[in-house]
């Protein structure tokens, strides 16, 4: 792909970040870690493209240099051939965590977006509501957060990013916190959201399964310094309409190569992990999954 015809193009990104030796270590006893080391990929507009990763490999430092949060330690990162420069509403992020304003109503919630870009009082209700229904909560506007399970309250933070228009939505292990049926509904109701909005969207996991199922196209990251060892095409033309799509020969066969191509990368991770706990004194080794099969 060229990069003129690319939506989002990452070129030659470096990302280090400074650490201290120990903690509590005085300043000045500090050295670099290598968190992402020369990422190059290219999403074309409209592209549901997932990034699969062990645990640590950079995967989230990705996303906020995507989201404009971070900068590079060198290399660009192009929407419509500009480089990002910072967060604009041109990009919609949903976290793991729904981030959600918990004095506000739903409805308040997914008019947030629209009130910063300045729509009136009256237009911003009637985006809203219409994001609502989109995500499947109508009826359910007035609720405040705790009022809503976490399925409901992701669907919220989907409305939210979405009502503002982004022309890109960054996800980032949006489903990871759910049980797994909420977690499979969900995934076939973001591909219905995404025939019907045409958006970009860029959507990071550990889910092996959850990768195959969504991407037209997965990305397999390294283990830190994250790399991107293979983009694998995901050849399903009618993921929603499908019947099983999940027992399918060719999805099947795509889970493997995917885990495949993981596997390594996950123990080196755990290494990484155990290395740095040992160091830290700590002697804790997260539980955080490494990259599920499943
Ligand atoms: N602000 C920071 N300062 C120092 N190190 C950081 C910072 N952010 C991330 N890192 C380090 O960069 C590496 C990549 O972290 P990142 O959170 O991007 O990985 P990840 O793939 O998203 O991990 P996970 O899947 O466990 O969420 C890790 O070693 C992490 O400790």
């Amino acid at each position: 792909m060229s990069i003129d015809s690319a939506k989002i193009s990452i070129q030659q990104v470096n990302k280090s970040f400074r650490v201290r030796r120990r903690p509590g270590d005085l300043k000045g006893s500090s050295q670099s870690v290598k968190a992402l080391d020369h990422i190059n990929l290219d999403v074309k507009p409209g592209e549901f493209m997932v990034i699969v990763g062990p645990s640590g490999c950079g995967k989230s430092t990705l996303l906020d240099l995507l989201a404009g949060l971070t900068t590079p330690t060198s290399g660009q990162i192009l929407l419509d051939g500009k480089p990002i420069t910072g967060p604009n509403l041109d990009r919609g992020i949903v976290f793991q965590q729904y981030a959600l304003f918990p004095w506000k109503t739903a409805l308040a919630n997914v008019e947030f977006g629209l009130e910063t870009k300045g729509v009136p009082r009256k237009e911003r209700r009637a985006i809203a509501q219409e994001y609502i229904e989109l995500v499947g909560l109508a009826g359910f506007e007035h609720r405040y957060p705790h009022e809503l399970s976490g399925g409901m309250k992701q669907r919220i933070a989907i409305a939210r990013s979405l009502a503002y228009d982004p022309e890109v939505l960054l996800m980032d292990e949006p489903f990871a916190a759910l049980d797994a049926q909420t977690r499979e509904s969900l995934q076939s109701e973001l591909l219905r959201i995404w025939e019907a909005t045409k958006k970009t969207i860029i959507f990071i996991t550990h889910g092996i399964e959850e990768a195959v199922y969504l991407g037209q196209r997965v990305a397999v990251m390294t283990s830190r310094p994250g790399r991107i060892k293979e983009v694998i095409e995901v050849p399903f033309e009618a993921r929603t309409s499908e019947e099983d799509l999940r027992a399918h020969p060719d999805f099947v066969r795509l889970r493997h190569q995917i885990w495949d191509l993981l596997k390594d990368e996950v123990k080196l991770a755990q290494e990484q992990e155990k290395d740095r706990s040992l160091q830290s004194g700590t002697g804790k080794i997260s539980g955080k999954g490494a990259a599920t099969h499943g």
